[in-house]
């Protein structure tokens, strides 16, 4: 994969220099990825019927997610250091000969998973957020959106790895003690930046107010702004930042650093 100087790309892991610049540049590019996604859910109603655990047997969004997973596996998705399946307990090999990413991450702390809790979050509180009740029975579509909300949420959580990794080789000095002692309080702590997160907030709020807003085609009027009509609610939306993306990214940078010293 290119860097990300050579591309359109909003990847970091091919960068020769990884620093918090690229890969927070890197953050705001998967907000607009963030806020399509979403802006492209709510345009079917909850469909709860499609996730809801019916007994023993996987719902169909989970069936299709597993699916989906295994066949994107196979073409070499999870070799990429930024990207975490949801189910695959068992990677199957990469039918096509894949890319040799870098090794940026920590090889103890590389594995930090918590998609098992995105999934949960993302069901139960997120969806009843952005989109309408009710139902349709448009359930495939519906899965295919959630999966593109999913994995473009558990990216964004995950590139905590890559945050907590630059932030503990730019100040080892800082990190280690606390790593030692477990203490999370004070990781927490040394990670947190809150005007970087109070910028994030307001600025994906202004990416939901433009990306959504129902464009009509009338006259040279510039159209009243409390008239103004929004696919999702742009508050939400810096609500799902604020009170879950930032902090479950938190929560990685924190497992990952805990596991740095192994
Ligand atoms: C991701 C970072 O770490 C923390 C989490 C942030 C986020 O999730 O947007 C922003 C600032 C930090 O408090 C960062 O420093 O950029």
């Amino acid at each position: 994969m290119a860097g990300v100087n050579e591309s359109n790309s909003d990847s970091v892991v091919g960068s020769d220099v990884l620093s918090l610049e690229s890969i927070r540049e890197s953050l705001i590019r998967q907000e607009d990825t963030i806020v399509f996604s979403l802006i492209e859910r709510s345009q079917f109603p909850l469909n709860a019927l499609a996730f809801e655990d019916s007994g023993n047997s996987s719902s169909l969004t989970e069936f299709f997610v597993r699916e989906i997973e295994f066949l994107q596996a196979k073409v070499g998705r999870y070799e990429n250091p930024e990207e975490n399946p949801f189910f695959l307990d068992n990677i199957p090999h990469p039918v096509f000969p894949t890319h040799k990413y870098p090794t940026v991450l920590h090889p103890k702390a590389l594995f930090v998973n918590i998609n098992k809790r995105i999934w949960d979050v993302y069901f139960k509180e997120l969806l009843p957020l952005f989109v309408k009740p009710g139902d349709d029975g448009n359930y495939p579509s519906t899965a295919a959106s959630d999966l593109a909300c999913l994995q473009a949420l558990s990216r964004r959580i995950h590139y905590g790895k890559f945050v907590a990794e630059v932030k503990f080789r730019d100040a080892p000095q800082d990190y280690e003690p606390a790593i030692r002692a477990k203490d999370t309080e004070a990781l927490m702590k040394l990670l947190t930046f809150e005007k970087v997160e109070e910028m994030v907030k307001k600025r994906v709020q202004k990416k939901a107010e433009t990306f959504g807003q129902e464009v009509k085609c009338i006259s040279s009027d510039s159209g009243d702004e409390s008239e103004k009509k929004y696919k999702v609610d742009p508050l939400v939306v810096s609500r799902i930042y604020g009170e879950w993306l930032i902090p479950l990214t938190k929560l990685v940078e924190v497992e990952y650093l805990l596991r740095r010293l192994d």
